[in-house]
C-alpha cells in the first residue's frame, strides 16, 4: 500500500487533507512539514501532503521555501479544505479559566479576532501543529489551559470544545497538495494548473516585468505569486508562481520556455488538475492548433534552408 507522509500527529487539517486526497493511503505522521517532504525526497514514503497557502493569511511559507530549494518535488494533486477552529479544554474548563492557549501559528492568526474579543490577556504559545498543541493539553499536568484546533483534534485527545467556528471569518480555507518525486506528470483535464519557482539571473529594472510577460504575452492567467527571500541578503528575492493549464499545452509550454530564457533557473513544480475545476479562457492566437499552425507557416518561409 501506498504511505504518504503529513503533519502530525492524528487530528491534524493536513491529516484530514492526506484522508480526502488518498484515503486508501497508508499515513505516515512527521513532527513539521519539512519532515514530512524530506520522507517523501528519502523514499520513506511515496509522497506527501503538505499546505502551500491559506485564503486569509496567503502563502504557507515554510512549504514554499521547502519546494524551492533541496532535491526536487513535483505537485500531482490538490484539495481546497474549509478550515474551522475550536478551543479545546479539559473536560470541565470554563472559558473564564483560560489564560494560556497552545496553537499552530497559522491557526493562531486566523483566530485573532476571538482571541482579542474573549480572551484579550492570554499567553498563546507555538505549537508545531493544531493537533501536536490538542495532544499537549490532554496531557496531565499540562502547562496549557487549551488548544485552537479541528474540533476531531478534541475528540482523539478527550478535550471539550469550549467554543466552537472562532475563526476570524467562517469561510477561510487551506489549499493542500500532494507532492512526489518527479516522474510521470498527470495528464491535461482542461481545468489545470501549474506550479513553478523562477530564481532572478540578475536584479534590474523590469526583471519582474520581464517573467510576468512570459505569462502576458501568451494569455495565460495567473493564481498566485509570491516573493521569497533567497537569503542572500536584504533585497534578494525569488518568485513562486501559480498559472492557469497544463505545462502539455503549447500556451503554457513556451511561457515555461520563456521563463528559461530570461531567468538564472526555473523549477518547475508541477502540473495537476484544479480542485476548483475551472477552465481557462483560451484567448484568440494561443490555443494549441494556433501554435501549431504558426510553427508550420514558420517551417513553410524557412524552407529547406532552415
Ligand atoms: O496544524 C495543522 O493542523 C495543519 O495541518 C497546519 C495548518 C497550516 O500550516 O496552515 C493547516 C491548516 C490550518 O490553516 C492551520 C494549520
Amino acid at each position: 500500500m501506498r504511505k504518504l507522509a503529513y503533519l502530525g500527529p492524528e487530528g491534524t487539517f493536513s491529516e484530514e487533507a492526506l484522508r480526502i486526497l488518498a484515503p486508501d493511503a497508508e499515513r505516515l505522521p512527521c513532527s513539521n512539514v519539512a519532515a514530512a517532504l524530506d520522507a517523501a525526497r528519502r523514499g520513506e514514503a511515496e509522497g506527501a501532503v503538505v499546505p502551500l497557502e491559506n485564503s486569509l493569511e496567503g502563502g504557507i511559507t515554510s512549504t514554499l521555501d521547502e519546494l524551492a530549494w533541496g532535491q526536487p518535488l513535483i505537485i500531482v494533486a490538490e484539495l481546497l479544505l474549509p478550515v474551522k477552529f475550536s478551543l479545546l479544554a479539559r473536560p470541565g474548563t470554563e472559558l473564564g479559566q483560560i489564560k494560556r492557549v497552545i496553537t499552530h501559528q497559522a491557526a493562531h492568526t486566523q483566530c485573532r479576532a476571538f482571541l482579542a474579543r474573549e480572551l484579550p490577556d492570554v499567553h498563546v504559545i507555538a505549537a508545531a501543529s493544531t493537533a501536536a498543541a490538542a495532544q499537549e493539553v490532554s496531557l496531565p499536568g499540562s502547562p496549557y489551559d487549551a488548544a485552537i484546533g479541528a474540533a476531531i483534534a478534541g475528540e482523539h485527545y478527550g478535550l471539550i470544545e469550549v467554543a466552537s467556528d472562532i475563526g476570524d471569518r467562517s469561510d477561510t480555507v487551506t489549499r493542500f497538495v500532494q507532492v512526489t518525486r518527479p516522474g510521470p506528470l498527470p495528464k491535461p483535464t482542461g481545468a489545470d494548473r501549474t506550479s513553478l519557482v523562477a530564481y532572478l539571473a540578475e536584479d534590474h529594472s523590469g526583471a519582474l516585468l520581464d517573467m510576468l510577460s512570459q505569462f502576458a504575452t501568451r494569455g495565460i492567467n495567473l493564481t498566485r505569486i509570491e516573493s521569497r527571500p533567497t537569503g542572500d541578503g536584504i533585497g534578494q528575492y525569488f518568485f513562486h508562481f501559480d498559472c492557469e493549464g497544463h505545462v502539455f499545452e503549447s500556451r503554457v509550454g513556451e511561457a515555461l520556455s520563456g521563463l528559461h530564457r530570461v531567468c538564472a533557473d526555473v523549477r518547475f513544480l508541477g502540473s495537476y488538475a484544479r480542485a476548483d475545476g475551472l477552465s481557462p479562457q483560451i484567448r484568440r492566437g494561443t490555443a494549441d492548433h494556433e501554435f501549431a499552425e504558426a510553427a508550420e507557416w514558420l517551417d513553410r518561409i524557412r524552407g529547406d534552408g532552415a
